[in-house]
């Protein structure tokens, strides 16, 4: 099968204290994937993992590969920095315009004239289903879009990038119900043409929109398992 992200045996650990897996799954291209599990289970570790931006003192075992490509921990890797985003939980929004904010991120990856760069954001802000609302409004403060706007403006962001696979948490948490719809509504829009990888607290959510789901379980430990075994 052919994956976008595989993730085999991943195990984080703080010293010798297991705190994430083992876990194992791999995206398929154009899938929308949940990651679930109870809280503390390590969801939010498994997606730094995935952008190469584990805390430090944390250390991971197994093997990740983005598009086929083994990435070892900690190296830096710029080129994957491009190629799997994370949208974060809560909405980053800078003190420049939309446009600003929209293109923040593919411009130091992308050398191209104002024009190229403004019809990227434009693709970007479209796939994000924003740009109707902010298409008379690219020079406003981002500042004074909604929130359910903000996380969209963000999704615009991390497209523009043309990301091989989009990592979302939680992303609407923060939201009242008619802006999760609106977000919702942005993210299924993606289906089968991104890979996307959600973490998800709802249920209903992942049902509404993912094709499969990961379950994350907190790892037992060793002591506790010896001590059950014995
Ligand atoms: N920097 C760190 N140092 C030590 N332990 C950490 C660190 N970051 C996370 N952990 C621990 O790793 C485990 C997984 O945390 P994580 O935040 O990934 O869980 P989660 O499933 O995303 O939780 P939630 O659903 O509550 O957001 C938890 O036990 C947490 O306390």
């Amino acid at each position: 099968m052919d994956h976008v992200i595989t993730v085999r045996e991943l195990r984080v650990r703080d010293r010798e204290k297991p705190l994430v897996g083992p876990v194992s799954f791999g995206l398929e291209h154009g899938s929308t994937t949940g990651l679930c599990g109870p809280s503390g289970a390590g969801k939010s570790t498994v997606l730094r993992v995935l952008v190469d931006l584990l805390p430090a003192g944390l250390t991971r075992d197994g093997e990740l590969e983005v598009l086929g490509r083994p990435i070892a921990a900690g190296k830096g890797d710029a080129d994957l920095r491009a190629k799997v985003v994370l949208v974060p939980q809560t909405p980053v929004v800078f003190g420049g315009s939309i446009l600003d904010n929209a293109l923040f991120g593919v411009r130091h990856v992308l050398r191209a004239s104002r024009e190229d760069l403004h019809a990227r954001a434009e693709q970007a802000l479209n796939e994000a289903g924003l740009w109707k609302e902010v298409c008379d409004r690219l020079d406003s403060p981002a500042q004074t879009l909604s929130a359910g706007q903000r996380q969209r403006l963000c999704l615009a962001r991390a497209l523009a990038l043309e990301p091989a696979a989009l990592l979302l948490d939680e992303p609407t948490s923060a939201l009242d119900e008619r802006s999760r719809d609106t977000v919702e509504e942005s993210v299924a829009a993606l289906r089968g043409r991104r890979t996307v990888l959600i973490v998800s607290h709802d249920p209903a959510q992942v049902d509404r929109l993912c094709d499969r789901k990961v379950m994350l379980e907190p790892p037992v430990a060793v002591e506790r398992a010896v001590a059950v075994a014995t």
